[in-house]
């Protein structure tokens, strides 16, 4: 089978070479542009074309070498989270790339013990170790990240985490040292722990935690995304805590550059969290939001969306993508959480909400933004809540109402909210059937008021995921990327 075979295959990178193209893009004032050389080809032997195009790459790899050197006194970092001038093709990256080697030099220059002494293992992966480290310069205390040379993702892993480091919800990058066999990756440490960790101890979250966690998440794939980066590897197993409790995005091993429109190839992923066009072949920056699906139903649910006895069976529950919201511990899940569930998880990728979409749902919103209001306009009457004919500004408060509670029905929402809710102005607009709508927000309201305690005794629990991996399957592979 096709995604069999390429699993089998070892990770291999394909797409971390700066092309000369590329490099048409980093220096687009070089002295002889490849345009001029491809004309002056044309009266030339190939031999003279071939030396002068080397020539040609040579000089461009050396200016950008030399710009680098002078422009960066330690390694490059992205620009500030939510900076407006990101750069959509891609381009800021290839940028980073030409000054990569100019970063690492600084490190290649002292090795790492020079810096840091480098304590206990504490975290290993397919293509190294992580160790405790303690900078020699201020104490503080950090995590040393070594990989082996010689795979191209460990290059790409490098030049990425370079890339995108600076984002408060990605682990900072603070040096690359680099000897003959290894880099070494100096990096903030994150002591809190995996999120799976939490999850494996914690069961179920609260649909208000849940929320925030996903919040967070969505606005880092969102600024990977903006810095034409596609993780590839959404998993709880990747998301770190720091001492207090704050989510860094890590490990980006599987991660790839994509610029804007570019679809990608290549299976890349984690079984269970594997979006199904990854499976087909094709696909793009929406497998993030798949894999942040998967995890918003892990956290809510206890457990994973797609299951099976083997591989094959997982991959084809996930190609299927049906999913059961009835009964059981859905009951006591709100629709407009099921909604956003439904919608990060829709096999039409198309149709899949995008990380703005997410941000601005409703249910997203009801949590983690309290000064935000859904306006509500022609609501029509509705007999179980007398509504009437009204037109009015309603505020989320995350507060019991308890005539709400009694009629908080959503049974039939996920369909009311596709057609009324603008994602565009962040309005709930009932033109449709209105008396879903208000059952959706009444829904929402109620969820906040019922204590954890009892929501756990009403829904417990049947599959926890398990300690080491958010896998159920048996043989427990699922979370093991490939
Ligand atoms: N900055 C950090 N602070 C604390 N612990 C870390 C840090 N980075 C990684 N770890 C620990 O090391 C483990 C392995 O690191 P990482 O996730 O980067 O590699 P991996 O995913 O196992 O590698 P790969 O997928 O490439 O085989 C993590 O699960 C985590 O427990």
């Amino acid at each position: 089978m096709f995604v069999m075979e390429l699993l089998r295959r070892k990770r291999k990178g394909c797409d971390s070479r700066v092309s000369p193209d590329e490099l048409d893009e980093v220096l687009p004032s070089a002295e002889v542009s490849p345009l001029s050389l491809s004309v002056i080809g044309s009266h030339l032997s190939l031999e003279d074309c071939r030396r002068r195009k080397k020539k040609f790459k040579e000089n461009v790899v050396r200016e950008v070498v030399k710009r680098c050197k002078s422009r960066i006194s330690g390694i490059v970092t992205a620009p500030p989270c939510g900076s407006s001038s990101l750069d959509f093709s891609g381009r800021g990256l290839k940028r980073k790339i030409g000054c990569l080697d100019a970063a690492t030099r600084i490190g290649r220059k002292k090795k790492i013990e020079q810096d840091y002494v480098v304590g206990v293992e504490i975290g290993r992966g397919k293509f190294g170790s992580v160790r405790m480290c303690k900078s020699n310069a201020n104490g503080e205390d950090l995590a040393c990240k070594t990989l082996r040379k010689g795979e191209e993702t460990v290059h790409r892993e490098v030049e990425i985490m370079q890339h995108l480091s600076g984002h408060p919800g990605i682990v900072t990058l603070k040096a690359v040292y680099e000897d003959s066999e290894n880099f070494h990756l100096v990096m903030e440490l994150c002591s809190g722990g995996r999120l799976l960790d939490q999850m494996a101890k914690e069961r179920r979250y609260s649909e208000n935690r849940a929320a925030n966690i996903i919040k967070e998440l969505i606005l880092v794939i969102k600024y990977c995304h903006e810095m034409g980066v596609v993780h590839r590897d959404i998993k709880p197993e990747n998301i770190l805590l720091t001492a207090s409790g704050k989510m860094k995005l890590a490990d980006f091993g599987l991660a790839t550059r994509v610029s804007n429109g570019q679809s990608l190839s290549g299976i890349a992923g984690s079984p269970a969290y594997v979006a199904p066009e990854v499976l087909v072949g094709k696909y793009s920056e929406k497998v993030d939001i798949w894999g942040a699906g998967v995890l918003l139903h892990a956290l809510l649910v206890g457990t994973l969306p797609f299951q099976g006895d083997s591989l094959d069976a997982v991959f084809e529950a996930i190609k299927k993508a049906n999913l059961d919201f009835q009964g059981g511990v859905w009951e006591s899940i709100s629709a407009p959480a099921q909604d956003l569930i439904k919608r990060m998880l829709t096999k039409d990728v198309s149709a899949r909400i995008n990380a703005d979409e997410v941000l601005t749902h409703p249910w997203i919103l009801f949590y983690t933004d309290r000064t935000k209001t859904v306006s509500i306009k022609s609501i029509k009457s509705n007999a179980r809540h007398n509504v009437g004919l009204v037109s009015r500004k309603m505020a989320i408060v995350p507060r019991l109402n308890p005539q709400r509670t009694a009629v908080a029905s959503c049974s039939s929402l996920d369909s009311d909210l596709t057609s009324s809710y603008d994602g565009a102005t962040g309005t709930l607009d009932s033109q449709g059937d209105s008396g879903s709508l208000v059952d959706i927000l009444a829904a929402a309201i109620s969820r906040v008021g019922i204590s954890e305690p009892k929501r756990s005794r009403l829904c417990a629990t049947t599959n926890p995921i398990a300690q080491n991996c958010s896998s159920n399957m048996k043989p427990n592979n699922l979370c093991t990327a490939f």
